[in-house]
């Protein structure tokens, strides 16, 4: 299912934080939204998710105009801050958060067993969430976000203070969700991440100044770092 955007604007009272996108994320592609703090990344995701409402613009999820609720099943989010419980296992967060699906509690617990594994928590599976590091916590908001084996996953800073060995991994386990035809939407300001992904959506200051492929992009750059592409923005903003 690709996504469409088209002429999508957000303002937060008087100001506007998303400035009339639009562009299109192809399905089956792992699509990167690059951007420094406060660019419009995560309001961006939370406008594809229905988690805020567009103030004018639309979202289209293959032919389906969001929000729709058939098409928002088919959806997996991680959040950027983790929105685990602290005193619940990491089995009873999986447990909570799957109740929230219509799975069999047979499924279910054949499902929790199969996404603890591949984030590398099964011998933790018992620890209380308020024992485990950041690095932990983060995989553990993952499992939760693929329990129901979404069609379309939107990670928010899914490696953000996350360590460059557990960061590799984690890519490594989106490039595998890739293969296995999920659409994957992430967003993040390493730059560096941005060779793992097959599109780039520069975001700066809720605009977008450039969406292409990955290697187009470094293409466009004088040292081939993305950080050119920022830099020339930052300066054309400042001539204005
Ligand atoms: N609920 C809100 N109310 C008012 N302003 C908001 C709200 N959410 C975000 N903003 C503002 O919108 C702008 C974009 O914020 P957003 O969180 O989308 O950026 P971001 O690129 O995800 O930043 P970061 O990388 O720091 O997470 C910022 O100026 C932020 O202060």
């Amino acid at each position: 299912m690709d996504i469409q955007l088209s002429h999508v604007k957000k303002s937060f009272g008087k100001t506007l934080v998303i400035k009339d996108l639009s562009f299109a994320i192809t399905a089956g592609e792992i699509c990167c939204l690059l951007g420094p703090s406060g660019s419009g990344k995560t309001t961006l995701i939370s406008l594809m998710i229905g988690a805020l409402p567009a103030d004018s613009g639309t979202i289209r999820f293959g032919d389906t105009e969001m929000p729709d609720m058939a098409v928002l099943k088919r959806l997996g989010f991680m959040p950027q801050n983790d929105a685990l419980y602290d005193d619940l296992s990491a089995y009873g967060n999986l447990k909570f958060f799957g109740g929230l699906y219509p799975i069999k509690k047979q499924a279910l617990d054949a499902r929790i067993t199969e996404v603890l594994d591949i984030v590398e928590l099964t011998d933790h599976r018992k620890k209380l969430v308020k024992n485990f590091s950041g690095g932990m916590k983060k995989r553990l908001s993952l499992a939760i976000a693929i329990l129901h084996k979404p069609d379309i996953l939107f990670l928010d800073e899914p490696t953000a203070g996350i360590d460059p060995v557990l960061r590799r991994k984690i890519w490594k386990q989106f490039q595998s969700f890739k293969a296995q035809g999920t659409t994957i939407v992430v967003s993040t300001h390493v730059m560096d991440e941005v060779i793992e992904c097959d599109k780039g959506a520069l975001l700066y200051n809720g605009q977008l100044i450039e969406y292409d492929t990955v290697p187009k992009l470094l293409d466009k750059t004088a040292s081939g770092r993305i950080e050119d592409l920022f830099f020339a923005a930052s300066e054309s903003e400042a001539r204005s």
